[in-house]
């Protein structure tokens, strides 16, 4: 089922609890709506934080499917056991098994996931996750838990998707001297170290080794974000631009001016190592600055 795109709606961003009072049958997928926080079954993925700021804060495609076993295109989707093709790049699919997975709901936007072994990781793991929101903060907490008697490295990260009112516009700050990986097809395989704030010119995809915290500014909402984290070692910062959002089937042709990805975690050099029986934490809090 394809959600109505934004344009569709009249220019009106698809909320997700909107679609709960209007009642209109539109999202599909087992989720729960409260005042604050839409967040679905499958995933444990936050689709919509209603902040108390006047433009919307998670971003989500108009063209984003809502099928069971897809992937949703915007919210903040937890990938996990590995992210990407994971170290080796061979793991599919793409970023884990976690975002197409439905989850226990334990509670209030609180849900659990055992991972069974399989053959792209093969290792049993635990997952507790819940998301909580007020007006000016969410905050999302992962626990892994190693239930094996085998230490393993495993990744983990909070892809969040941001609404932006031109990512041409926007900066981030905080992450000046910090070393990353550039992985835009083509770019040099050498590490290289960030200098100033990162401004939006091309197609952009890197691999921080620091968890921040980070600052997304926006002068075009008069907004500023910032994204502190617990437990978190690195940051991924995405935008597709022209070419590859053209290339993406839930991904609209103009979409991206209006989304940047800041994703907080703990992925390649900086995987996890969890010993048997151990738990880590991370806590990603995303607040109107
Ligand atoms: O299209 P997806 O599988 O959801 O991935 C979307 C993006 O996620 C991350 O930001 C990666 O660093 C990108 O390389 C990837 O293109």
């Amino acid at each position: 089922m394809v959600v109505r795109s934004s344009a569709a709606r009249g220019g009106q961003r698809m909320i997700a609890g909107e679609l709960m009072i209007t009642g209109e049958p539109m999202l599909a997928l087992p989720h729960r709506a409260t005042d604050r926080l839409t967040t679905l079954t499958q995933g444990a993925q936050v689709l919509d934080w209603r902040s108390g700021s006047d433009q919307p804060v998670i971003w989500v495609s108009g063209l984003s499917s809502f099928e069971a076993g897809v992937a949703v295109r915007g919210g903040i989707p937890l990938c996990l056991p590995w992210f990407g093709g994971g170290p080796s790049g061979d793991p599919t699919p793409k970023h884990g098994t976690a975002r197409i997975s439905d989850w226990e709901e334990i509670g209030e936007h609180q849900y659990r996931l055992a991972g069974e072994p399989t053959d792209q990781f093969p290792h049993a793991w635990q997952a507790d996750f819940s998301a909580t929101a007020d007006a000016e903060t969410l905050t999302l907490r992962l626990t892994l838990t190693n239930p094996t008697e085998q230490a393993y490295a495993i990744e983990e990260l909070a892809h969040t998707y941001l609404a932006v009112s031109d990512i041409r516009q926007v900066q981030v700050t905080g992450l000046e001297g910090v070393q990353y990986a550039d992985k835009v097809p083509g770019a040099a395989a050498a590490q290289v170290v960030q200098s100033g704030p990162i401004t939006f010119t091309g197609e952009t995809d890197r691999i921080y080794a620091s968890g921040g915290p980070i600052t997304l500014h926006d002068p075009g909402w008069d907004r500023r974000l910032t994204a502190e984290t617990v437990g978190a070692s690195s940051t991924v910062v995405w935008n597709p631009w022209v070419d590859k959002a053209a290339a993406m089937a839930d991904f609209g042709d103009d979409e991206w001016t209006g989304m940047v990805c800041l994703e907080s975690g703990n992925v390649a050099g900086g995987a996890l190592q969890l010993e048997p029986g151990a738990s880590h934490t991370l806590e990603v809090r995303i607040s109107l600055a």
